[in-house]
């Protein structure tokens, strides 16, 4: 049932429009003036406001202005009386849902709250959809490594130290750092993501740091850089053994100064960013070839955090496993698979060289290929080589 709070002056207008809305099964709450309106708001949830614009105390626009910063998302219907129709106007310019004059149309009124609650939950399941969306995936595990590196990001994620995260292709080294970001002070700001690996070194400077019109025969616009975007935020360096020296030296100055100077500009811009560095490469026996700075290693890694590869945490297997066989059938619309003790075994024996996400495509594999439960047959033909 929809609640809604009627703030009128008048006491013949509040009677009426609850008589009717309550007729309507609506759950109504009256009050008399704008601050015992304000009262209620702040101790009960409502679904619609009706407020009428001309009150003693606080007046509807007033009314509004602080329900809009309080709950943005509730839809506020001014009533306007006599004389009041601009102000009306004007309040639905500064975010009230719609207005209705006095003496209320109760048609009109009816279809404008339902119009109205109608908005209120689409904004609500859009909310809902978004945190879903967003929502980083949880991080799977209960052996000892993965036990430390959550502890590990607790401590660390609220500081603004930089990160240096090791370990092979494909064990969650992104996802650590999404975590960090996320239980960082810095959550509501920007998370933005580079592969150096994926870039040409000749690239590469221009897309960390931006370029102006015309720096290189391919720069036809300006072009902010991957620093600049993550202002505010965090940067996430992945593959960063595979830099070129001299993306090196100017990532070294970025996080030396607090600045970066776009490519063929003069002009320095500040930026607020913390580093957050991955690789599956061992960093400082590239610094000892000289393929990467150890100036740079040593500022990149106040924190080191090593994901381990899955062989060498082979209890969070089975729990991987259930969890991908879950998301799966999600994924599918489908039943949730089981998998029988001898083919759950036979997978946490297996010899995974491409860790997590070998292991997720295998579950999926053996989803579509197997019947209701996964059998050791199923392993042989399916993952093990022929
Ligand atoms: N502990 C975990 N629990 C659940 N899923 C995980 C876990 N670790 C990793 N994954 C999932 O496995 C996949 C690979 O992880 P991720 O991309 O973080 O690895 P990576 O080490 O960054 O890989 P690469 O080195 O190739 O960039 C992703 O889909 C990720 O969400």
């Amino acid at each position: 049932m929809s609640n809604i709070l009627i703030i009128d002056d008048e006491r013949a207008i509040r009677k009426t429009l609850s008589e009717i809305l309550g007729y309507e099964g609506f759950k109504v709450d009256e009050a008399a003036d704008g601050e015992e309106g304000w009262k209620l708001f702040n101790e009960k949830n409502y679904d619609v406001v009706l407020c009428d614009i001309k009150m003693p105390k606080i007046d509807g626009l007033e009314f509004l202005t602080r329900a809009a910063e309080k709950s943005p998302d509730v839809p506020v219907i001014m009533i306007s009386g006599h004389g009041t129709i601009e102000t009306a106007v004007d309040a639905v310019k500064k975010g009230a849902y719609d207005y209705v004059a006095k003496p209320p149309d109760l048609n009109r009124l009816l279809i404008t709250i339902r119009n109205a609650l109608d908005k209120n939950n689409l904004s609500k399941e859009t909310r809902v959809l978004k945190r879903k969306v967003n929502r980083v995936q949880e991080m799977i595990g209960v052996s000892e490594p993965i036990m430390r590196i959550k502890d590990t990001i607790e401590k660390v994620a609220p500081t603004d130290a930089r990160i240096l995260v090791t370990g092979e292709n494909g064990v969650g080294k992104e996802l650590v750092a999404k975590w960090i970001h996320e239980k960082s002070n810095r959550a509501e700001g920007p998370l933005v993501e580079v592969n150096c690996a994926a870039i040409p070194s000749e690239l590469i400077e221009s897309e960390l740091f931006g370029h102006e019109k015309g720096s290189f025969t391919s720069a036809i616009k300006q072009r902010i850089g991957k620093f600049e975007q993550a202002n505010g935020g965090t940067l996430f360096l992945d593959e960063i053994g595979d830099m070129s020296l001299s993306a090196q030296a100017k990532v070294l100055r970025a996080l030396q100064e607090g600045k970066i100077t776009r490519v063929g500009a003069d002009k320095e811009i500040p930026v607020d960013v913390r580093v957050i560095a991955a690789t599956n490469k061992d960093l400082l026996k590239e610094t000892e070839a000289k393929t990467f700075r150890l100036d740079l290693y040593h500022r990149l890694s106040v924190i080191l955090i090593h994901v381990p590869s899955l062989n060498d945490r082979r209890d969070d297997i089975p729990l991987l496993i259930n969890k991908f066989l879950e998301d799966i059938a999600e994924d599918y619309g489908q039943a949730k698979k089981s998998i029988d003790i001898k083919a759950m075994e036979l997978l946490q024996q297996h010899n995974w060289t491409g860790n997590i996400r070998e292991l997720r495509n295998v579950v999926e594999r053996l989803v579509i290929l197997s019947g209701k439960t996964i059998t050791m047959e199923d392993i042989k033909s399916y993952v093990l080589p022929a």
